[in-house]
């Protein structure tokens, strides 16, 4: 029997349902796959807990019960101490600084999965030598869910690319969050506050949810599938329309947000009254290989339209390429929730574990 052995950093929307996944699924994998998970470390942000003999159905409790503060040096001294083999870490933050870590995590001997998108998209410099470390250690990074949630984006992309089939434009409702946003915002008599608040408690939002009205988050996933496909560009070069008013912006906090997220509302109405009768709002980005131009911004669409007729949190990816021709390729269903994400981050597990020996 193979066996991986995974430290979860993130128990939030993504992280505890991966859990209880993994919990669900392991009888089924060690039948069908011949594989076993244990799960020894799991931790948020302040708190860890430590668990030899795999985490139990009590997981959330023994975390809040038994869990204790802790260094990332205290995690590799355990798991090293514990002779672990085929270490996986996962990354289910949002977080910009955790990312810094995954440097001393490969050289601990860890392959990494992420659903946070952050590592492909800072500089090249450092998407490259994150690269070049990878490949020095032997190790794997698998971030399938940083595009579409669980939908096969990524590798999809990578495969054309990998058997030279040119890529010449993607065009998609990137955003789970901002399509359940607007396809209920533009069907319902509710106020674009209220909307807002009702994605982020289905766990369709960013945490922080100026990450996802900014266009930052679509930003974030056009240069992830651009890089993916070759294309040499920075996160400053991108074309982003910014959905947030300045004085609620990311240079004040997250609670003035929320205190004031009301002021959004007239913003949005405008928008709203100024549709025809047959239009709806949609928030689209475009990727197009032949300029290297990348564009995230709000469309008005025809109700019948491919995006115009989405619903709820569905994300749709038009992926257009030589062999395709004028027809594209469409990858469409949710791009957002943590059971589609989840399950998207246990395929990477899967998969990275076919790979080990
Ligand atoms: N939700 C979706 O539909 C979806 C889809 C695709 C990808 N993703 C990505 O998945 C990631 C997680 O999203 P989510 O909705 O699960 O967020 P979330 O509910 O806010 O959970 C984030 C978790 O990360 C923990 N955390 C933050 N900083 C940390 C650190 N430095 N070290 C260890 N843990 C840390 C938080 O701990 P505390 O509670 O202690 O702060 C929390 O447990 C994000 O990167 C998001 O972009 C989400
Ligand atoms: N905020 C993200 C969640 C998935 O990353 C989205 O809307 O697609």
């Amino acid at each position: 029997m193979k066996k991986i052995n995974i430290v979860l950093f993130g128990t939030g929307n993504v992280g505890s349902k991966l859990i209880n996944q993994i919990l669900e699924a392991r009888e089924i994998l060690r039948q069908k796959e011949g594989l076993e998970i244990n799960l020894p470390v799991i931790a948020n942000s302040s708190t860890a807990f430590f668990q030899k003999e795999n985490q139990q159905a009590s997981w959330e409790a023994d975390l809040t019960n038994f869990g204790f503060p802790y260094r990332l040096e205290d995690i590799l001294e355990y798991v090293h101490n514990e002779g672990y083999e085929n270490l996986i870490a996962v990354d289910a933050t949002a977080s910009e600084q955790f990312v810094d870590n995954y440097n001393e995590l490969i050289h601990a001997g860890f392959h990494i999965v992420a659903a946070n998108k952050v590592a492909n998209t800072r500089s090249s410099q450092f998407y490259a030598r994150l690269r070049e470390t990878l490949l020095e250690h032997n190790k794997y990074f698998l971030y399938e869910t940083n595009v579409g949630a669980g939908l096969p984006i990524v590798e999809t992309l990578r495969n054309f690319h990998r058997t030279n089939e040119r890529v010449t434009r993607v065009r998609g409702v990137f955003s789970g969050s901002l399509s359940y946003i607007f396809n209920t915002y533009c069907e319902e008599e509710k106020t674009f506050s209220e909307v807002l608040t009702e994605a982020g408690d289905k766990g369709f939002t960013e945490p922080d949810p100026r990450v996802d009205l900014s266009g930052k988050d679509v930003a974030r996933k056009l240069l992830i599938l651009g890089r993916e496909l070759g294309l040499k560009k920075e996160f400053e070069e991108i074309s982003i329309q910014d959905l947030v008013p300045k004085h609620l912006n990311g240079q004040s906090t997250l609670k003035n947000f929320h205190r004031n997220k009301k002021d959004l509302d007239p913003i949005f109405l405008k928008l709203k009254k100024d549709l025809k009768q047959d239009e709806v709002i949609r928030h689209v980005g475009e990727l197009d290989l032949q300029t290297g131009a990348l564009d995230v911004k709000l469309v008005k669409e025809s109700r019948t339209s491919a995006f115009g007729s989405l619903q709820n949190a569905d994300s749709s990816f038009e992926i257009f390429t030589e062999s395709y021709g004028k027809q594209p390729l469409v990858i469409k269903g949710a791009g957002a929730g943590a059971a589609v994400t989840a399950r998207g981050v246990l395929t990477d597990l899967v998969k990275l574990a076919e790979k080990l020996h």
